[in-house]
């Protein structure tokens, strides 16, 4: 049995990017009540996962992972949570059908509460005057609101995403089995202001030929389950350590531990030093792991991080999220490709096609051009043709409201737009049009692939 390191040897590995709780009592109180709390998801269906991710690795299957950047406690509703499995299920019909390549549905949901920041603090003008305050680290860490108080670290918060976790893969897994996700309702997807876009009418085309095919096979007797429900899983990045830890628990068919707190979580690119305890904690856990690779990625640390994060070299146990930006993909990303191939090490391999492409909008807000997400794709899909590689997938931060928060896509939204319904509490989003837009360009591209 791989024996888990405890919270104090990990933290002794001086981890990045963590609260400074100010009261140590409230933090064991909150750990303690996590510890003994339910799993929200099971271990074999971390498996599962698992073995499609293998597909993915062989080649054979496609990732599309995708949800917020941050997910709020206010934004556990009904309507926000359906709104992005209904994107989400909306993108991967349009993937799998026009590729006819099985899609693996992973959101960045139900956990996705820390964030790490590229400062500690942040600076607002308040009523003329400069104010400093703690940054906002995600609903996790402590609170969006800029005062004094709302930004302490409060441990309570944990236990808070617990229960909005719960809430969120409640309703997600009722949603994905219980009809909402049977393809015979995808016209249903594709509703109000999505219905009259350029890209909406081009899903609708796709889902009259979906109907089509479905009377076909109903006529002639088949009807699988396959047709009724979805297979969909949760997915964050493992930032706070205390939340992951006393989520990880052993499995009692396999006595290995696993986090319950998602199917799949990852390590950031500001969290993946090799000796750090993110990749400590992670090299113990037994569910299927991503790591973010930035530009400063070499070949070397790419291959280090495989050994350490999976040393058997089993297939599906870990996925390289690349996010290089538009303008260093083509360079940067073959030395990786090669060498980590050259040594035969299995890794599903997604392009992240966000976090290399963030700039401040004059006005201020953080966005991201359209064009520069799908010159990130198109990027990612001709490196790996080039070496006789898979592109494994896609990961992108995306919402299923009409948001303003990226620039550009068919409805050609410009920086002057960004303040008309900009909601993201940390990076921009691609909205609804936006998203399904991406999935009819990624389609093509795998469709050559
Ligand atoms: O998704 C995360 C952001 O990219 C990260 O939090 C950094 O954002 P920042 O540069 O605004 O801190
Ligand atoms: C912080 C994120 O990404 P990265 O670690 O790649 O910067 C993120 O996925 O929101
Ligand atoms: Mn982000």
């Amino acid at each position: 049995m791989s024996t888990v390191p405890t919270l104090e040897q990990l933290h002794a590995l001086g981890p990045a990017q963590q609260p400074s709780y100010p009261d140590s009592a409230a933090v064991a109180a909150a750990v303690q009540r996590l510890r003994t709390a339910p799993p929200l998801v099971f271990a074999g269906e971390c498996d599962e996962l698992k073995e499609k991710i293998a597909a993915v690795t062989r080649g054979e299957a496609f990732m599309l992972q995708g949800g917020d950047c941050a997910e709020t406690f206010d934004g556990v509703t009904a309507d926000n949570v359906r709104n992005k499995l209904r994107v989400l299920l909306q993108m991967a019909v349009v993937l799998t059908y026009a590729a006819s390549v099985p899609v693996v549905k992973v959101g960045r949901i139900a956990g996705q509460y820390a964030k790490p920041r590229s400062k500690d603090m942040e600076t607002r003008v308040v009523a003329g005057e400069e104010v400093t305050l703690p940054a906002y680290r995600g609903d996790a860490v402590n609170g969006y609101e800029f005062t004094p108080e709302a930004r302490i670290p409060d441990p309570q918060r944990l236990v808070d995403v617990y229960n909005s976790s719960a809430a969120t893969l409640n309703l997600v897994r009722a949603f994905v089995t219980g009809g909402y996700a049977d393809l015979r309702q995808v016209h249903t997807w594709n509703t109000d202001f999505v219905k009259s876009s350029a890209a909406g009418q081009r899903y609708e085309a796709v889902a009259s030929e979906i109907d089509r095919a479905l009377t076909f096979m109903r006529a002639i007797g088949a009807d699988p389950d396959e047709f009724h429900r979805v297979d969909f899983h949760s997915s964050h990045e493992a930032l706070v350590l205390e939340y992951e830890h006393a989520m990880t628990r052993i499995d009692s068919r396999t006595q290995q531990p696993y986090d319950v707190s998602g199917h799949f979580v990852w390590i950031g690119e500001r969290t993946r030093q090799l000796d750090g305890a993110h990749v400590e904690l992670l090299s113990h856990i037994k569910n299927p792991i991503g790591v973010k690779l930035g530009p400063t990625t070499s070949p070397d640390d790419a291959l280090a991080l495989a050994a350490k994060l999976n040393p058997q070299n089993e297939a599906g146990r870990l996925t390289f999220i690349t996010r290089f930006g538009a303008g260093k993909i083509r360079e940067g990303l073959p030395p990786l490709i090669e060498k980590v191939t050259a040594e035969g090490v299995q890794v599903a391999w997604i392009c992240d096609p966000m976090h290399g492409n963030t700039f401040e909008a004059s006005s201020g807000y953080k966005t991201r051009r359209f064009d520069d997400v799908i010159d990130e794709v198109q990027g990612f899909f001709d490196v790996h043709r080039a070496l006789g590689t898979w592109p494994g997938g896609v990961h992108v931060e995306l919402t299923g409201d009409d948001v303003t928060e990226c620039v550009g896509g068919g409805e050609e939204l410009a920086e002057i737009d960004l303040g008309n319904r900009y909601e993201s509490v940390c990076d921009p989003r691609l909205n609804r049009v936006q998203s399904l837009e991406l999935s009819f360009l990624v389609a093509e591209m795998l469709r050559k692939a």
